[in-house]
């Protein structure tokens, strides 16, 4: 259930999200830090339990559109927005909006592994613990269930006390999106979350994507040209902050409507 909202709009959210589809859309999105225009006129849908990759050269507003979606953007001095981000047909950007509650809904992982200095366990219950769940049992299933679901399960169970810095770069990326599965989230963000790591860990972040999406929505900045194709259902290709073109993965990398989507697919720049 989306709890993101202050009370009176409970109810009208839940009605919006029975009947929508997609899960988020945006809408003549703006984003600006102080005067800089990065973000402009972005109009696209996110669909249900699909991948969907936002690719282009840097500097052209991928990670300012994803660390909107669910606020982290307002955490940075002078930045700004305008538009809507409608998520169960309610503008997120709203101040109306617990940024708490939309932060557990739409989770976020960055590009470099960030646990917390302490054990594997405490990573993925502690902020359960902090929202009140005292059940023991309850928040070792919870711990469990989220590791299994980050296919990490068999390589920690037998040490889950130890401090997850111990983990090597790939298994601690696990561990931050089983982190963030520990939330109940509906939407997964990742700011190119297997660019730090090497090829094996890489392709394992990629099956793991391609197996949560049977239950989650994800979204993901990629530089990584064959990532987007092997792992995307949609793609949104940004160049200077404009939305260029956005649609099927298969079809954009096969007949893309737009010469710069061909040039940047292709390698002539970025
Ligand atoms: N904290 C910030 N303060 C001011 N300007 C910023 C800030 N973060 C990003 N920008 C500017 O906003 C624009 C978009 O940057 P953003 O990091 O979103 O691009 P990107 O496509 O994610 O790039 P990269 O692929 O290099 O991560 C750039 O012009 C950048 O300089």
């Amino acid at each position: 259930m989306n709890q993101v909202y202050i009370k009176q709009n409970v109810e009208e959210s839940h009605q919006n999200m029975k009947k929508a589809s997609p899960v988020l859309e945006v809408k003549d999105l703006n984003i600006y830090y102080g005067d800089h225009h990065a973000v402009k006129h972005i109009n696209m849908p996110i669909e249900e339990k699909s991948i969907t990759a936002l690719i282009g050269p840097s500097g052209c507003g991928k990670s300012t559109f994803l660390r909107t979606i669910n606020r982290m953007n307002d955490l940075i001095h002078g930045a700004r927005s305008e538009g809507e981000i409608l998520y169960g047909g309610i503008n997120l950007l709203t101040s109306k909006v617990d940024v708490v509650q939309l932060r557990k809904e739409i989770g976020m992982v960055f590009q470099r592994p960030n646990p917390f200095p302490k054990s594997i366990y405490e990573n993925l219950v502690l902020s359960l613990k902090f929202s009140g769940i005292r059940d023991k049992k309850k928040l070792k299933d919870i711990a469990e269930d989220c590791l299994r679901k980050a296919a990490l399960w068999d390589e920690v169970k037998d040490r889950l006390d130890k401090s997850a810095l111990s983990l090597s770069g790939g298994q601690q990326q696990r561990l931050c999106i089983a982190r963030a599965l520990a939330l109940k989230p509906k939407v997964l963000l990742l700011d190119e979350p297997s660019s730090a790591l090497d090829p094996v860990s890489s392709s394992k972040i990629e099956e793991l994507l391609l197996k949560l999406k049977e239950e989650y929505t994800i979204v993901i900045v990629t530089h990584n040209m064959q990532q987007a194709a092997r792992i995307a259902d949609k793609t949104a290709f940004f160049y200077q902050g404009e939305l260029v073109e956005y649609g099927d993965t298969s079809q954009m990398f096969s007949h893309p409507a737009e010469k710069r989507t061909e040039d940047y697919i292709s390698g002539r720049f970025g």
